[in-house]
């Protein structure tokens, strides 16, 4: 029978595809909406420290109770990247586009600040507890802004101490300073106080990287658990982290977004080279 010659054409047009595909510019593959529930959309951002544009029209997505990380060079942009999606930079840069949230532009000005950071915690690179109890630390902003019974905070002190993996070890000190905590126990309080708000969004910025190795793995298998209930956005430099706990990651150079995919497409093949080269460690 005569072989028609009808698929030559369609080949053609896929090994371009192909081509384009190796070494474009960019490559954002976000999660779909109509399939994947997102916690957070950052539409355009940029962030313009005076006339250094330090952001420039990132646009990611972030899909609920996943892991997305942010990886790229010191200077990159990652923390002032993260730091835009709880307004963590009002007052330090001008940040213009949107980031949406249920339905909301957060980046609005008559957005509560105070609620936005109750719904999107924040972790820090260095473990910062109060100088107060480990009790009084989880319940501090909790009581400066409404009014909870004894039981109530007991009950949040002890739910939050657990999901942060740090009750057992302090459940018989609660009222010692949390200054006398190790690093780990007392980044893992900080966890604690970011989730007795009930967040549903939870950004790190480096919350492992001041810690010893041991303290590291504990803090990303709390990280693994959390994600069942909350969305965890963080920013990483060690790229064996990013592999292990990443569900999605986005790969930041000079400020833009060159690659966002799923974790385990960014490391084992990735489209721009670029990104290559990074998680190859050739650069950064
Ligand atoms: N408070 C600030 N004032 C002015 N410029 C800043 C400020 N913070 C960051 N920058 C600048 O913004 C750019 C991005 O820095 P940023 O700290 O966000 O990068 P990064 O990828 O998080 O780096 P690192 O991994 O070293 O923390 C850099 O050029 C930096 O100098």
């Amino acid at each position: 029978m005569a072989r028609t010659r009808k698929s030559k054409p369609s080949l053609v047009k896929n090994i371009k595809k192909i081509i384009n595909l190796d070494n474009p510019d960019s490559y954002i593959s976000e999660p779909d909406p109509s399939k994947h529930e997102l916690a957070l959309k950052a539409e355009n951002v940029s962030v313009f420290y005076d006339e250094n544009e330090a952001i420039k029209s990132v646009n990611l997505a972030f899909e609920r109770f996943k892991i997305t990380t942010l990886i790229g060079a010191s200077g990159s942009g990652k923390s002032t990247f993260i730091r835009s999606l709880n307004r963590m930079n009002d007052g330090i840069a001008r940040v213009s586009g949107k980031i949406m949230y249920r339905g909301l532009d957060l980046n609005s000005p008559d957005v509560d600040v105070y609620e936005v950071r109750r719904h999107i915690g924040m972790v820090f690179q260095m473990p910062n507890p109060f100088a107060k109890s480990i009790y009084n630390n989880i319940t501090f902003a909790l009581t400066q802004r409404g009014k909870y019974s004894k039981e109530q905070l007991d009950e949040i002190v002890e739910s939050s101490l657990k999901q942060a993996a740090l009750w057992d070890q302090v459940k018989d000190d609660l009222n010692k300073s949390a200054l006398e905590l190790s690093g780990g126990q007392a980044q893992r309080l900080v966890i604690a106080r970011a989730l007795a708000l009930k967040p549903d969004i939870l950004l790190m910025d480096e919350p492992t990287s001041a810690l010893d190795p041991k303290s590291i793995m504990q803090i990303e298998e709390t990280m693994m658990e959390l994600k069942k209930k909350y969305t965890i956005i963080i920013v990483t430099h060690n790229l064996q982290q990013a592999a292990r706990i990443g569900d999605y990651t986005a790969f930041f150079h000079l400020g833009k977004v060159i690659e966002y995919d799923l974790t385990r497409k960014i490391f084992t093949r990735p489209k721009v080279k670029l990104t290559d080269d990074y998680v190859s460690g050739n650069f950064g």
